[in-house]
């Protein structure tokens, strides 16, 4: 067995997720035991300086520096606070700190194609030598330099970890952003595997969260359970007109970000629901009915089969408004009936399930097993994602120290 921490912030900048495991065989043989996991808070004012940032704020050569430091201190404190009862931790896989997503643009056949560009702070040879840890981080590069989205890299975890023998699984993330990965039913060895597809299919939170620190006036963060949402009717013409933006329509491979899914655009939603007159609270539905429209639209035009179970995970599955109406949703635009469960109800951690991921790639890192799905990312081959960052010789730095 070996012992590996798991480390991730994701697009909500919520809170550094960490996850420790004990992790055994190889891809289809992998084994996972979650032994801790916690959300470790970013203290204030490093939270808004990165909302800040991710907002498009400018920044210095020198801030850019501090910054990926004082997140990869973070990530480190993060870290260590899973150790103090446990047994020696072999590795960390930290994801880091997504700032900037470009995917990639342009076509493979007429030689247009311009690499994507992704940059994850919270440097991994910090985190080592803070933690006295070898780090692996900076998962995302070599996807991108094979020409891929360099994400979703989930895909692969969940094909290992959540596959099932007879039926077709969605799972379904649903953080800040939204992606799906599907899973055909694992096909006995001697015929040829169906392949796994995986993609970002739009907003989950980030546009629900933005709106719900706006109606507030800063006093609320999100809408915890949907409760307030579910006070409100979505105003359907305004889903219809906001399903045409182009992202839903477009075939995968596709990701996204807060660049997109960010204040401006929900600036532009909030416009248009001016001449609905909607109450704050029908708006907010309206926005949790954009999300549950635009997975059901992705599903129905881009997956072969319409699967028999979605499995939620991260944030969105605590949401039970958004939950219920995915559920309908679905229901409508499905030929067969869906289980909209989540992943805690087939055994995997629904709140630390991409921490967990992280981990078991920074695993297959070591172990030379490639991480990413070419049909999932675009990427022209499967490769070894992430930097492996080993002790230096005079081990670990004293956080406090700094
Ligand atoms: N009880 C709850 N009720 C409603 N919403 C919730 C609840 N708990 C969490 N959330 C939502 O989930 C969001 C955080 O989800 P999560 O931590 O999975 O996102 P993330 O990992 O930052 O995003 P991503 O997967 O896009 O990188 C919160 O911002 C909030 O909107
Ligand atoms: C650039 C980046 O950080 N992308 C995240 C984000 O959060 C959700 C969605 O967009 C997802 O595709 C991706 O993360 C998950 C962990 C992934 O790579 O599978």
């Amino acid at each position: 067995m070996t012992r590996v921490i798991g480390a991730i912030s994701g697009t909500s900048v919520d809170g550094i997720d960490v996850a420790l495991v004990e992790i055994a065989g190889t891809e289809l043989d992998l084994e996972v035991n979650l032994l801790a996991a916690r959300t470790h808070p970013y203290p204030h004012t490093l939270q808004e300086e990165i909302l800040a940032v991710c907002g498009g704020k400018p920044l210095t050569m020198a801030a850019l520096a501090e910054l990926d430091d004082a997140i990869a201190g973070e990530f480190a404190r993060a870290a260590l606070s899973l150790l103090p009862q446990q047994l020696p931790v072999d590795l960390i896989g930290s994801h880091g700190q997504t700032v900037y997503h470009r995917p990639p643009v342009g076509s493979r056949d007429n030689g247009s194609r311009r690499l994507g560009y992704s940059l994850q702070l919270g440097r991994g040879e910090a985190i080592s030598q803070l933690t006295g840890i070898t780090t692996v981080s900076n998962f995302r590069a070599a996807d991108i330099a094979a020409g891929g989205e360099g994400a979703p890299l989930v895909p692969k975890v969940d094909r290992a970890l959540l596959g099932d023998r007879q039926k077709t699984r969605c799972v379904q993330n649903l953080g800040g952003i939204g992606n799906v990965a599907y899973l055909p039913p694992r096909s006995n060895p001697h015929e040829t595997p169906e392949p796994i597809l995986g993609w970002d299919t739009g907003p989950a939170n980030s546009l629900l969260d933005l709106a719900v620190r706006r109606l507030s006036r800063g006093q609320r963060t999100y809408d915890r359970d949907g409760a307030w949402a579910a006070t409100g009717t979505p105003c359907e013409p305004l889903v219809e007109r906001w399903l045409q933006e182009p992202f839903f329509q477009h075939p995968p491979p596709k990701s996204t970000g807060r660049e997109l899914f960010g204040p401006d655009y929900l600036d532009r939603c909030w416009q248009e629901a001016q001449s609905y007159a909607l109450s704050d609270e029908d708006f907010l539905a309206t926005l949790v009915e954009l999300t549950v429209a635009s997975i059901a639209v992705n599903y129905r035009a881009f997956l072969p089969v319409q699967p028999d179970e979605v499995l939620l995970c991260g944030g969105g599955s605590r949401n039970l408004y958004l939950k219920q109406r995915l559920q309908a949703r679905l229901a409508a635009t499905s030929n067969k009936p869906v289980s909209v469960l989540t992943t805690d109800d087939v055994g995997l951690n629904a709140d630390f399930k991409e921490a967990i991921a992280f981990a078991v790639l920074a695993y297959w890192r070591v172990r030379g097993i490639p991480g990413n799905l070419p049909e999932c990312t675009g990427a022209e081959t499967p490769r070894l994602l992430g930097e492996i960052h080993r002790v230096p010789r005079r081990s670990r730095a004293s956080i406090e120290c700094q």
